[in-house]
């Protein structure tokens, strides 16, 4: 496990980064009531890493995972996603942006009328090469993956929480986004399913090559990461107790 900042190997050299942040930040609020939330954030993560975002609360994590998912628009600074820069990017180009990254929150966002399938499916809808494919067969394969083979046909309001957070991985998953933002995945599991979920996304990222970032107050689950990013008060930080611990 490293900690930020982190040492580029030749290989990353070569490639180019899933996330680049230069010079990034970040305001609410406007006039007298504009706040600073981030600060100069610089950042590169690349494709196959498992980086932990962690940090007190308000420091900027959500903010930071928000706008790297396109979810609001960068206003200073070049944050570079997948390639494609967020700052002044189009709402097309948002949209697209979105369709390439799997997102897995706290309150899972399953629809409640919908099937453990129903809800995996609809992430599949959003790509047009998988509309000639039987997305009911993908959708039912992740599942399995999952854990969740004898519950596909399970309504969200019939399943636990840890088997919910499962279906939010599958849903994420499904459609092999090369990025993967999750935000505080298992803040409502107990300790055995939090750790069953994130050892999940761990194997599943491996398989597919994909990134992920996760944001977490879990301490229990920091080992899972490639790398540990800490925030503090909207700033990248040397992490405290970390940072004595490697030493
Ligand atoms: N929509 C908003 N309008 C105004 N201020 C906001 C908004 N969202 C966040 N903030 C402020 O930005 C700062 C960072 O908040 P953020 O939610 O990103 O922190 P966080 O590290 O994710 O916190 P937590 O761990 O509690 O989720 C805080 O001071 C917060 O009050």
């Amino acid at each position: 496990m490293r900690l930020q900042p982190s040492v580029t190997t030749s290989k990353q050299l070569l490639e180019q980064p899933v996330i680049l942040a230069q010079h990034l930040n970040h305001y609410f609020g406007e006039g007298d009531l504009r706040k600073q939330a981030l600060y100069d954030i610089n950042l590169d993560i690349y494709a196959g890493e498992i980086i932990i975002m962690t940090g007190p609360s308000g420091s900027g994590k959500t903010t930071l995972l928000t706008l790297m998912g396109g979810l609001r628009s960068a206003q200073e600074g070049s944050l570079k996603i997948l390639g494609q820069e967020l700052n002044d990017a189009t709402k097309q180009q948002l949209t697209k942006l979105r369709c390439n990254i799997g997102y897995i929150f706290q309150a899972h966002n399953l629809v409640t009328f919908l099937t453990a399938k129903q809800n995996v499916r609809m992430a599949l809808e959003l790509h047009e090469q998988y509309l000639d494919q039987d997305m009911d067969a993908l959708s039912t394969e992740l599942l399995e993956i999952v854990g969740l083979g004898q519950r596909v046909d399970y309504y969200p309001d019939s399943l636990s929480g840890g088997q919910k957070q499962r279906v939010a991985i599958a849903r994420a998953l499904v459609s092999r986004p090369k990025l993967v933002l999750a935000d505080e995945p298992t803040a409502a599991l107990d300790k055995k399913s939090g750790r069953d979920v994130v050892e999940l996304m761990q194997k599943l990222a491996a398989e597919q090559g994909c990134t992920i970032l996760l944001v977490t107050h879990d301490n229990r689950i920091l080992d899972i990461a490639d790398r540990i990013v800490y925030m503090e008060d909207g700033r990248l930080a040397d992490h405290p107790d970390l940072v004595a611990a490697a030493e």
